[in-house]
This record gives structure tokens, C-alpha cells and sequence, in this order.
């Protein structure tokens, strides 16, 4: 049985860092995780004029109740949504000029939806693009609440930013939602929040959100479900054992449920009340699996597909065409390079079996193409890639501590 030391959850460090910015109090955030995407919303956060403390295990985080310190900023989101649509919606309740922006992908991804709540809020927000998307800038002066509809059917993350806004407002936030895809994260901002002080209630599709703020905190960061996904497969695909520790019953992510999916079609899973552990049995049978709800491990499970005994179909994953890249076509480009049968729709995939050829993998930029086909490359030795350093997005080092992970396996 192998340990293996999964880095912190980019969610919720990323959450963590929200709301310990908008606490009373100051906050510490045990074991968060450290990638890019996390060091660009720490960096969003001190270019807004909070203080952010960071060791190596422990951040220390100054809340400000009142907004931003700083009167005027102007923010690099990276290639973080989280911190491209959770951060205006903070700014915003503020006081100040805050314009972001984003690398060229994430200009590409919507935020229109959660702009648009923002300003019929009558919140001040200007596109610079005339299609709603980054840079924006937000002339922020404070938000009163009030009642909105959100159309959540590209990104949870409209919601979560919403969500977590709704305590800095004057009156509080009534949110309609439609639509609404990659529920598990939503429920992940929910008991955030209750951690920091904050309890939203449930009316059917709205959310209630009180005003009042939220309090510092001691908080633990859990490891990341879905980086974990790729050593769980891992093993399955080898037929060895992988233990993640800190990845229990209790777990906030939604992507622990990727476990289930590798049960299904043949693993053995042990889910205890703090490890969850997969152990290969030599067997992967093909599936029909619904991944709307943790569908960054949809890429994980189209990279192993074709070693299953049957086809592996994935379907209600229409939003993973807009993230770091158009993950459906990404995952069935390479496969199809590969030389494996692939189908695609609209919202769906499907993978034949079949003896993937080693071919140089096109990241197209994104970490999880990336991660996936390395899990994959297990069984295909000779796979390369054209970018393997995009794992920074949230997992620096990863190819050396996968390797490390073989060593130990001895495959
Ligand atoms: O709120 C979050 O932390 C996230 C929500 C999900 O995005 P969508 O809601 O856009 O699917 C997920 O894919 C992303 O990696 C992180
Ligand atoms: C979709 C992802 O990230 P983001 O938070 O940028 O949407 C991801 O990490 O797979």
C-alpha cells in the first residue's frame, strides 16, 4: 500500500483565502495548497491591499470587513476562474477602481452571467470586450443586495462568487438559480461559509444569503479530490494500491465521488473516515458513467478508457468545453492520435478499447490533459507532451512526484 501525499484543494484554498480576506479577524490556513493558481489569488488578494502571510505550510490572512485597502488596483488573474470570478465579486463590495484581467484562455471563458447579477445589483462593471468577458473593471461602492436570477448552466463558480459576496452586502442576497452545473463545488462554498459564520438557507432553486460578514478562523485544507483522482487511477490501471490520507467520509470535494466510478468498473475502494484507498485488480470494465458533477475527472477517465474491456461513454459534461481548453476535443484528439476509436457530441464522449500508441501529447495549456495522459502513459511507455509544465496550474512537480509514485510501485 502506497501513501501518497496529495497537494491542498485549489478550491478550497481558494475559497479560504475569500473569506478569511473578508473576515473579521485574522485567519490560518493550514496545509493550502501552492500553484498557480493559488499564488495568483493570494497575489490578486495583496495587489488589493490585504495582507496575506505566507509560509511554507501555514497563510495568515488579515481580514477587512470593509473591502479592499486599496483604493485603486489592477489585478492578473492568471489562468485561475476562481480567481477571475470570485475576486471582482469580493472587490466589488469594496470601495475602489479595480480592473482584471487574465492570461488569453481565461479572456476566452465567460464570466458574463456573474456580471451581469453584479450589475443589476447596480453594481458599476465596464467589459472591455464587447462579449462580456475579461478585463473588466468594477467602480466599487459597496452592494446593498437585493433579489437576482443567475443562469448557472456554464460555472458553478457564478454561483460561489455570489455566494460568498452575499455577507458583504448591506440587506443580503436572494439568488434564483437555473441550470445549474457542478453542484458538489456549490455545496463545498455552502459549508465554507458556515465555518466563517455565515448560514445561507434554501428556498427551493434560491439561495438566501444574510448579511453580517464572517468571522476568522483556524482552517485545515484538505488535500485536492481532483488531483488525487489521477493517483486512484493509477493504481487501478496497474493493479496496485494507492491510499490518499486527509480524503475521508468527511471530505468536502465532490471529485472524491471519482472513486465510485473506478468501483464501478473494477477497482476495490475502501472509503474510511479520513483515507480513501484504490487498489487495481487487474480488471476496468467499460461504463456509461453521468460526470456533470465532477467533470475536471472526466479527462482522468478518457485517458484510461481505452484499456477498459468495453466502451467507456461519458456524457452531461458540455461545460468542460470551456475550461483551460475544450477538454471533449482535447482528450479526443489525443486518443484519436493514439489511435483509438472516438466518438464525440455535443455534451458527451465515447472511447473504444484499444492499444493507445505512444505519441506526444498536445496539453493545449491545460494541467489535466496533461496529468491524465501521464496516468495513462503508465501502460503506454514512449508518451511525451508538448507542455508538461502546465501542471503548475496545480500541481507544480508533478511529474517528478508521479514518478516517484512508480518507483515505489515498480512499474
Ligand atoms: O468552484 C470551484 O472551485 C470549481 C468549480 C468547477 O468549475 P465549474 O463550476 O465551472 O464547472 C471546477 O471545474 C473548477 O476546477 C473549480
Ligand atoms: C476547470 C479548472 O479550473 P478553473 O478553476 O480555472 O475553472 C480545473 O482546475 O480543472
Amino acid at each position: 500500500m502506497t501513501v501518497v501525499a496529495v497537494p491542498g484543494s485549489k478550491s478550497v484554498t481558494a475559497r479560504a483565502l475569500f473569506l478569511a480576506a473578508a473576515a473579521d479577524g485574522v485567519t490560518t490556513l493550514r496545509r493550502p495548497l501552492l500553484s498557480d493558481d493559488t499564488d495568483g489569488f493570494a497575489a490578486g488578494l495583496t495587489e488589493l491591499g490585504y495582507h496575506v502571510e505566507r509560509g511554507a505550510d501555514v497563510w495568515r490572512v488579515t481580514g477587512r470587513p470593509a473591502g479592499p485597502a486599496a483604493d485603486r488596483a489592477d489585478v492578473y488573474c492568471r489562468d485561475a476562474a476562481t480567481a477571475a470570478r470570485f475576486l471582482p465579486a469580493l472587490a466589488a463590495a469594496g470601495t475602489g477602481t479595480f480592473r482584471f484581467d487574465a492570461s488569453a484562455q481565461m479572456r476566452r471563458r465567460p464570466v458574463a452571467p456573474l456580471t451581469e447579477a453584479l450589475r443589476s445589483l447596480g453594481v458599476d462593471l465596464t467589459h472591455e470586450d464587447a462579449d462580456g468577458r475579461l478585463p473588466l473593471t468594477v467602480v466599487a461602492d459597496g452592494i446593498k443586495g437585493g433579489a437576482i436570477d443567475l443562469d448557472a448552466s456554464l460555472s458553478s463558480q457564478f454561483l460561489t462568487a455570489l455566494l460568498l459576496t452575499g455577507p458583504l452586502t448591506a440587506e443580503g442576497l436572494r439568488i434564483r438559480v437555473t441550470g445549474i452545473v457542478s453542484v458538489p463545488y456549490v455545496e463545498i462554498t455552502l459549508a465554507m461559509m458556515r465555518r466563517f459564520g455565515a448560514e445561507v438557507t434554501r428556498d427551493g432553486d434560491t439561495f438566501i444569503v444574510p448579511p453580517g460578514g464572517y468571522r476568522a478562523t483556524d482552517y485545515p485544507i484538505e488535500p485536492d479530490a481532483s488531483t488525487a483522482s489521477y493517483f486512484f487511477a493509477a493504481a487501478a490501471l496497474s493493479g496496485r494500491s494507492a491510499t490518499v490520507a486527509g480524503l475521508g467520509a468527511e471530505a468536502l470535494q465532490g471529485d472524491l465521488r471519482f472513486v465510485d466510478v473506478l468501483r464501478e468498473m473494477g477497482a476495490e475502494v475502501e472509503t474510511g473516515q479520513d483515507a480513501t484507498t484504490v487498489t487495481g485488480t487487474g480488471r476496468l470494465r467499460g461504463i456509461t458513467v453521468n460526470m456533470r458533477d465532477i467533470s475536471d475527472t472526466m479527462p482522468t477517465l478518457a485517458a484510461i478508457a481505452p484499456f477498459a474491456d468495453g466502451p467507456v461513454r461519458i456524457e452531461d459534461v458540455y461545460n468542460t468545453r470551456v475550461k483551460e481548453c475544450d477538454r471533449l476535443e482535447a482528450c479526443a484528439e489525443n486518443l484519436r492520435r493514439q489511435g483509438i476509436r472516438v466518438e464525440t457530441g455535443p455534451d458527451w464522449i465515447e472511447i473504444h478499447p484499444g492499444v493507445p500508441a505512444p505519441v506526444r501529447i498536445a496539453c493545449h495549456g491545460d494541467h489535466r490533459i496533461a496529468m491524465s495522459f501521464a496516468v495513462a502513459g503508465l501502460r503506454t511507455p514512449g508518451t511525451t507532451f508538448d507542455d508538461p509544465g502546465c501542471v503548475k496550474k496545480t500541481f507544480p512537480g508533478f511529474h517528478e512526484f508521479f514518478a516517484g509514485v512508480r518507483a515505489e510501485w515498480g512499474v
